[in-house]
């Protein structure tokens, strides 16, 4: 598939830009289905944008938020992407809007992963909105390099759901989305700040295996075109 590059001056106007086209994707999606869905990612870039969408006056009580990909960790640990978005998303307006978590409190990684798919099966397919993050090491979710369970991660014959996934540059053991769960998504973003990740895109976008830079999977083979928003 195609992508388009969006680039913004800075990371205020870039968080402003990205909240401005991903509100008007959940308004037309409850517009034209009486409900919008949106997979957002954690990680350090995404704060500035979630404080700007939070924001918004869109119809929040018709949109369920859930997350690409989560740390095994419940919503209390700094290392949780859920505790992230709880703080820095789910305030303002965006309060209303209904949350869906990856971590369960389950007694393994497995058996949350299963947990997980069951309830955001309910959200129904495609999601509205993905934003999807990525790593220096070009990871994207939680597709890593070396990662347990990457050949199924990126797999389109493996179903929409989320499964776990171990890696040395992961830390705690992930839980993700699968590739066919967040490629056809309505507004596809992959969302990147700073030079040092422009490079690693462009590396992403020269010949090579997928496996050694996971989103090369999202750039190639998403049915979606991929929207990258990027600012210095
Ligand atoms: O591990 C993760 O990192 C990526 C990118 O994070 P960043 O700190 O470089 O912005 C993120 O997309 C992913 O959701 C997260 O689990």
């Amino acid at each position: 598939m195609t992508s388009k590059l969006h680039t913004f001056e800075n990371g205020a106007a870039l968080a402003q830009g990205l909240a401005d086209a991903v509100s008007s994707a959940l308004a037309a999606g409850v517009a034209a289905r009486g409900s919008a869905s949106i997979a957002v990612s954690g990680g350090s870039t995404p704060k500035a944008f979630f404080q700007a969408l939070s924001k918004k006056d869109i119809a929040w009580d018709k949109v369920t938020v859930t997350l690409v990909d989560e740390r095994f960790v419940p919503p209390e640990s700094d290392r949780s992407n859920h505790g992230l978005v709880a703080a820095n998303l789910l305030q303002d307006k965006a309060a209303a809007a209904t949350f869906l978590p990856l971590y369960q409190a389950a007694p393994t990684a497995e058996a949350a992963a299963d947990l997980a798919s069951r309830e955001t099966a309910k959200i129904g397919a495609p999601f509205d909105v993905a934003i999807l993050g990525m790593g220096t090491d070009g990871h994207t979710a939680s597709f890593f390099p070396g990662g347990s369970q990457l050949a199924r991660a990126i797999d389109p014959a493996t179903p929409r759901g989320v499964i776990t996934m171990e890696a040395e540059g992961a830390g705690e053991t992930r839980l993700t989305f699968t590739f066919a769960s967040l490629q056809d998504a309505r507004l596809l973003v992959l969302h990147i700040e700073g030079e040092g990740k422009k490079t690693v895109l462009a590396k992403a976008e020269e010949a090579g295996d997928e496996k050694d830079m996971p989103i090369r999977a999202m750039l190639r083979r998403a049915a979606s075109p991929v929207q990258i928003y990027w600012a210095p």
